[in-house]
């Protein structure tokens, strides 16, 4: 190498980290060319937009020497280039009057045959004190691939210092993960629900597409598996797609809310399966245009599948519609890098993929919890419906029944008299058919009115069915039951319901009966037996009184 061929070069102790640039040179080459054909010819400077080259079948030489200036130290360095997935990673490299030596990198040789234990492919040298390294460095892929010319050079303590990094970063990713995998297995087990088991396999499907991507499968998986380092990808990120669209259907519901979306994920579901029987019995080229597609339906079909979910009232479709648009959008940036020249970041950007990808996931899991909540709140609802009456909102008979068994209860500890009363509105078939059924309802309700403002957290209200009512009071005695009833009747009689101009005046006999009193502890049948009868009582006297059972 003479002087003219590397005018400048890198100092070693200066390096720390950087990409590799001018005064580094680069050379393309149609054809897989080698040293000795492409040592003569003109080097180019290497700057930034010399970097991304699309999808492409050259073969990229680099070239760089690398100084050491200490007259004492030796200097030890470390190159490699930014993607896990470059195929062959051939270095040339010559100490002063040294003749050149090659080291040939490729994924295609177990991990345990690297020079470097890293998971991207790395050379590492040391440049003896006062000397310098050349450096040829030739990058190309078996087929066409995304190419990018960056190549990292690090002084080997940074690299060492920049790995413990990059290994804690990458523990709390799959950290993270896998204590989301624990969570979702512990849902599905404790809920007995699928859903949570696809979001499992989700997950898991998930972290492994990145633990190949990283190279970090290949490092620490399988790294005696060329074929599953190389050939895994595919299969992995179409079992991701096909757990993605399971989760997405059992989340959604889609075979009920959206029966044409799910035959269609269904069906692509299938297709994919296929794609990786395929590539179990070698074809490359299909599976990875499947893969592609597969990549392609989940960034539009899932975030719009979320969206139209949402519209549709499903209030939990919008976590699921927003992590699948910040995946999608996470994804869209990183083949814009790797696949055209929009973007300069190279393979870096793939890093914002696995971002978008994690807080997906977190996501995901709000949405389920979200969903579970919605689903609570849906049976209370029912319950709450169920319990109630549709014309004045009071309880019903089934309420009833229900909270006498706590009044029950409350009686035991206090010894505080509960007392049944009954009260049916006079003559309203009367009132009904002057006025009207609508009227009769305004009636019905102006009396619930009446009943819930006499009705204390304790007590218990509801409208038996008809013109009929009934109130539970725990009070200290039987005269107090009796002014309460007492009052609620002359309220009643002196408020009268105003309906379309007219004042409809009204009257109501009430029946009070001892439910549970210390000497006596009445079934609610029982207790409305009695309070019946005096209500009959009440009836057959005059209207418009309460009258209280007599034994
Ligand atoms: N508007 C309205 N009327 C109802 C409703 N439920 C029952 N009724 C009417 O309530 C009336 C009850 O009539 P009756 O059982 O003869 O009693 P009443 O006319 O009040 O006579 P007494 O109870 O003996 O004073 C019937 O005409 C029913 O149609 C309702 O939800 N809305």
């Amino acid at each position: 190498a003479s002087p003219q061929v590397f005018p400048q070069s890198v100092d070693i102790a200066q390096l720390e980290h950087r990409l590799l640039r001018a005064p580094a040179t680069f050379l393309i080459t149609d054809t897989r060319t080698e040293l000795d054909e492409v040592k003569q010819r003109a080097f180019m400077p290497l700057t930034d937009e010399h970097i991304n080259h699309g999808i492409s079948a050259k073969t990229y030489w680099l070239r760089v020497r690398l100084e050491n200036t200490s007259p004492i130290h030796d200097r030890a360095w470390v190159l490699h280039h930014e993607s896990s997935y470059l195929d062959n990673f051939t270095i040339y490299y010559a100490d002063t009057g040294e003749p050149m030596r090659k080291v040939a990198l490729t994924d295609r040789q177990p991990f345990h045959s690297r020079p470097v234990d890293y998971r991207k492919l790395a050379f590492s040298h040391v440049t003896p004190a006062g000397e310098s390294t050349d450096v040829y460095l030739r990058l190309d892929y078996d087929k066409a691939d995304s190419v990018s010319l960056n190549v990292h050079l690090w002084e080997r303590d940074d690299f060492e210092r920049y790995v413990r990094w990059e290994n804690l970063l990458h523990g709390g990713y799959f950290g993270i993960i896998l204590t989301l995998v624990c969570i979702a297995l512990l849902f599905a087990i404790a809920m007995r629900e699928l859903t949570f088991l696809y979001y499992c396999a989700f997950l898991v499907t998930s972290g492994l597409t990145w633990a190949l991507i990283s190279g970090l499968a290949y490092q620490y998986f399988w790294p005696d598996s060329v074929f599953w380092h190389n050939e895994g990808f595919h299969i992995v990120y179409l079992l991701f797609v096909i757990s993605a669209f399971q989760f997405s259907r059992a989340f959604l519901h889609t075979a009920k809310y959206f029966p044409r979306c799910n035959k269609l994920m269904r069906t692509l579901q299938f297709i994919m399966a296929f794609a990786i029987l395929l590539r179990f019995f070698g074809d490359y080229e299909l599976v990875l245009d499947m893969a592609f597609a597969a990549m392609a339906s989940t960034l539009i079909l899932l975030p719009a599948l979320g969206w139209r979910a949402y519209r549709k009232g499903v209030v939990y479709a919008r976590w699921f519609a927003a992590a699948w648009l910040i995946y999608s959008l996470g994804l869209v940036i990183s083949l814009a890098s790797a696949y055209t020249r929009v973007f300069d970041w190279g393979m870096e950007s793939l890093v914002y993929t696995q971002i978008g990808g994690l807080i997906e996931s977190l996501l995901l899991l709000v949405a389920l919890a979200e969903r579970l909540m919605a689903r609570e709140a849906d049976r209370r609802q029912a319950i709450r419906l169920a319990n109630q009456d549709p014309l004045t909102q009071l309880g019903n008979r089934r309420l009833m029944a229900q909270q006498y068994e706590v009044v029950r209860e409350r009686f035991a500890r206090t010894q505080v008299p509960v007392f049944l009363i009954m009260l049916d509105l006079d003559h309203f078939k009367a009132i009904n058919d002057a006025y009207g059924h609508i009227a009769g309802d305004s009636i019905l309700q102006h009396l619930a009115d009446v009943l819930r403002s006499y009705c204390r957290e304790e007590d218990v209200c509801i409208r038996l069915g008809g013109e009929e009512f009934a109130m539970l009071l725990q009070v200290p005695n039987e005269s107090t039951a009796l002014k309460t009833a007492e009052r609620i009747r002359q309220e009643f009689s002196n408020t009268p319901t105003f309906y379309q101009g007219h004042a409809i005046a009204h009257t109501l006999s009430i029946g009070l009966s001892p439910a549970l009193t210390t000497s006596e502890q009445l079934t609610l049948q029982e207790a409305m037996v009695r309070a019946d009868e005096a209500l009959y009582r009440a009836k057959t006297t005059s209207r418009n009184c309460t009258a209280v059972y007599a034994a």
